[in-house]
């Protein structure tokens, strides 16, 4: 027997076995602490009592902060909902007008040319840190399904990786990997605020997801990571998806916490921001002040961006997206946040780093293969005229490529802070910032939103969080953007202005596109893939959330009760 939720909700209390707390199959864990994950010796390693303690205190600490974020987030969208638009806060202006600067970079990232991340599977983290980019982010978000055995076994390399001791036998290939002597320096992204860890119960309710990421991380690698990569600093983290400074605040407290319980310097762990929300566009440098002392930086993280330009006009009709593929770097609204954040960035002493190019390399095709690294390099050369100090790469065969472009328009100098100052983007309004993406609705885009939405969902419900999907990387964050736009589309039943046919987009209409991409789903995966595979569980979900009368907030949080497996073997709601 064990602690859980029993058939009524009520929480049950945990079983005592010769003096210590057993939550959940051999577990030792704290007062008020059950896990309810599958016990393994490996992952009992990372689960100890003490890790486990200082999760329970960063929860207990920062529970109420969180749910007050969270409510601050759906009081702010119910004001879009009501015509509201996001903007500057007139309140902290003296932030934004302000002369202060962020605490010096660290050393040992100072050079970020180039980042290849990943999720934080074994041989994939070997990879990365082997690749010869700069930095790797190891991801808890975007690219992992946060599956307890992907969450544990994620923690589990790390720390191997931490202490250089990670290595990874390919039975098929009989190939072993193991680090190479220089190796990229780690960052480690937890999921966002809003997703719960339910194989881990604090005082009866699913722990915060992103502290049980970073505090497990933290607890058992400050040293070695402080020793070996980060010369007297660290750990560093990215940090996903927040749309107000009070979130970057909380982070801040948090990060003040772990340094005091490890016994480190104040600014010892530094960490990037994703500006991916249209809401933190408006906040980034109130986002850099709560966590000057802390800070290394934000990232154009443009997929989730593009996902929440869509959420947050969710109640504007005026404000429509034209199909995905049209919407990039481009487009007004995009290029003036990227401007933006260049500027911000630098004026306040931190790196300003570029975005996700989605093309990886095309093994069968080489003249397609040549088109997306040319699409590659095309946007790489853009970010790094425009100011960035570096940007993102999903593969390790694009790293060449794009630390050409870099190296060659940087020189020898690590970054461009100083040197590109970007004062001309202070001319950048609110307007500028939310401009309506301009293109044409295509047949063509919904049939790819409903394909892709799906198979990724597929994907993720059995364990994989990135794939590639003709020929491109697709994560959570794009397949948000398939979702909602699709969402949109339905909800505002849109005509299909692009391919000349001006076709309205309806619920019969989604639903004979949904029944032929699934069989096109088939012939491309094979019958017997297709069977074995979770795609009639995705569908089902994918078509559920584009039909929903309210927008789901995240695609994620929904299908996540289909990945949750409590211990002993059964399915468990939240
Ligand atoms: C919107 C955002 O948040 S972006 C950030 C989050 N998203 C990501 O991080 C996606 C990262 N990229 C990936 O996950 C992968 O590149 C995918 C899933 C898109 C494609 O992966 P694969 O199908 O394995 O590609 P492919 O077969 O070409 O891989 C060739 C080799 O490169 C390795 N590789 C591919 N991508 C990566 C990566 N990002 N990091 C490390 N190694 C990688 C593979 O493991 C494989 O290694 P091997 O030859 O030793 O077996
Ligand atoms: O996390 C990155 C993004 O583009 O989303
Ligand atoms: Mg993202």
């Amino acid at each position: 027997m064990m602690g859980g939720l029993g058939s009524n909700g009520s929480y049950a209390p945990m079983m005592m076995t010769a003096g210590r707390k057993m939550g959940g199959g051999g577990y030792d864990v704290p007062e008020g602490v059950d896990i309810r994950g599958r016990y393994s010796e490996e992952f009992a390693k990372i689960l100890t009592k003490d890790a486990l303690q200082f999760v329970a205190d960063l929860q207990r600490e920062f529970r109420s902060r969180i749910k007050y974020a969270l409510e601050c987030r759906r009081e702010a969208q119910r004001r879009y909902n009501a015509g509201g638009l996001p903007g500057f806060d007139p309140a902290t202006r003296y932030v934004r007008d302000g002369e202060w600067v962020c605490a010096s970079v660290p050393p040992a990232v100072a050079d970020r040319k180039v980042e290849i991340t990943g999720p934080v599977e074994r041989k994939m983290i070997i990879n990365a840190l082997n690749s010869g980019a700069k930095v790797f982010m190891a991801d808890f978000e975007d690219a992992l399904s946060p599956t307890w055995e992907n969450l544990m076994k994620g923690q589990v390399n790390l720390k191997d990786a931490v202490e250089g001791t990670i290595s990874f036998h390919d039975q098929a290939r009989n190939r072993v990997y193991r680090l190479n002597e220089r190796t990229a320096k780690l960052f480690v992204r937890p999921r966002g605020w809003h997703l719960p860890e339910a194989h881990i119960f604090i005082d009866g309710e699913p722990a915060t997801g992103c502290l049980v990421d970073f505090g497990l991380y933290f607890y058992h690698n400050y040293r070695a990571f402080r020793q070996n990569h980060g010369a007297g600093f660290g750990p560093f983290f990215y940090l996903p998806k927040m749309e107000h400074s009070r979130e970057a605040k909380i982070w801040n407290c948090v990060f003040e916490k772990a340094e005091k319980m490890a016994g480190i310097e104040r600014g010892s762990i530094r960490a990037t921001v994703l500006i991916e929300t249209l809401p933190a566009v408006f906040q980034m440098d109130e986002i850099l002040y709560e966590l000057r002392d802390h800070s290394v930086g934000l990232n154009c993280g443009r997929w989730d961006y593009i996902f929440s330009y869509v959420k947050t006009f969710q109640g504007h009709p005026d404000r429509l997206l034209p199909d995905r593929v049209q919407v990039g770097m481009a487009q007004h609204f995009m290029r003036s946040y990227s401007d933006l954040l260049i500027r911000t960035c630098h004026r306040r002493g931190v790196h300003a780093m570029g975005g996700m190019a989605a093309q990886i390399p095309i093994r069968d095709d080489p003249v397609a293969n040549e088109a997306a690294l040319e699409l590659v390099r095309k946007d790489k050369l853009r970010e790094v005229r425009a100011g960035h100090d570096g940007t993102w790469a999903a593969h390790p065969g694009l790293i060449p490529a794009i630390m050409e472009v870099f190296a060659n328009n940087m020189g020898n100098t690590p970054n461009q802070i100083q040197t590109i100052k970007r004062e001309d983007a202070v001319n950048i309004t609110e307007e500028d910032l939310i401009q309506k993406p301009r293109g044409v609705r295509t047949m063509d885009g919904l049939r790819l939103n409903t394909r892709v939405g799906i198979q990724y969902l597929a994907a993720w419900l059995t364990g994989t969080g990135s794939v590639p999907l003709y020929n491109l990387m697709e994560d959570a964050a794009t397949a948000e953007i398939s979702r909602v736009q699709n969402w949109q589309w339905l909800k505002y039943g849109v005509v299909l202005n692009g391919d000349g046919l001006g076709v309205k987009v309806s619920l019969e209409l989604f639903g004979r596109v949904v029944e032929e991409e699934m069989a096109r789903i088939e012939r491309e995966v094979g019958a017997e893939r297709f069977k074995r595979g979770m795609y009639k569980e995705a569908c089902k979900i994918f078509t559920r959330q584009c039909t929903a009368p309210t927008l789901d907030d995240f695609l994620t949080l929904d299908a996540y009760n289909n990945i949750v497996l409590h211990h002993p073997k059964g399915t468990s709601k939240l």
